[in-house]
């Protein structure tokens, strides 16, 4: 599904990141661990299209893929940030359904059934038309969450999710990303908790700090 193919990127002359290989199978649950400062947050930032990379390639589905935010725009990727990222004046609601609503050639019933869907789906269906400074961490994660999977994307990344969370949230998180592995979402996590990545990883990358 995602491949990438010996990826080197320097920050400021340094290398950062150093013939990053690995290729996550559709339905797969991909880990990315490693010691803090070991390039996990860049190395999320460049499948995701937030930041480039020096050389190597990245392939999807076989074709070469160049990440752009475009591509999370647009759902080939979606993103759950670890700070959540949550539009601050717009409504549970409002957030899922913004990115359908801005993609051309969506019908508006459509949108509102399925925006319903996910936030049953969540345990966020009576929290419709609260705003983000109304809800708990994990909620938000939540809403997060359904406005990442409403457009439906191929892949499904994750920044380190339970750093921001209570240990009972961790173990809902675990519960999420099982889930959606049912549904054979393929999901591409960063996290520097080994615990948590044994109990969800089909496969575990370890980047190490380059020297
Ligand atoms: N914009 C930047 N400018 C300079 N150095 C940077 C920049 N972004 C990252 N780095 C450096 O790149 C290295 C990897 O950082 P990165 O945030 O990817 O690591 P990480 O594994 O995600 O760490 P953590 O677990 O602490 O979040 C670090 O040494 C960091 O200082």
């Amino acid at each position: 599904m995602l491949k990438l193919e010996k990826i080197n990127k320097k920050i400021n002359g340094r290398p950062i990141l150093k013939d990053v290989s690995f290729e996550v199978t559709q339905g797969q649950t991909l880990c990315i661990v490693g010691p803090s400062g070991a390039g996990k947050t860049t190395l999320l930032k460049t499948i995701i299209g937030l930041t480039d990379y020096d050389s190597g390639e990245i392939l999807l589905n076989g074709q070469k893929f160049v990440p752009t935010i475009d591509n999370v725009n647009q759902g080939v990727i979606g993103v759950v940030f670890q700070d959540f990222r949550l539009f601050p004046h717009l409504s549970t609601a409002e957030n899922v359904s913004l990115a359908p609503r801005l993609k051309s050639g969506r019908d508006l019933k459509n949108i509102q059934t399925e925006t319903l869907k996910l936030l049953t789906q969540l345990g966020l269906a009576d929290k419709a038309d609260l705003y983000p400074f109304q809800l708990s961490g994990g909620q938000k994660q939540r809403v997060a969450i359904a406005r990442a999977l409403a457009l439906h994307p191929q892949i499904l990344c994750w920044d380190e999710p339970t750093s921001a969370l209570d240990p009972d949230m961790r173990d809902n998180v675990v519960t999420l990303i099982t889930q959606l592995k049912q549904e054979k979402i393929t999901q591409i996590v960063v996290t520097h908790d080994l615990d948590f990545a044994k109990k969800i990883a089909d496969q575990m990358y370890q980047l190490t700090p380059v020297e």
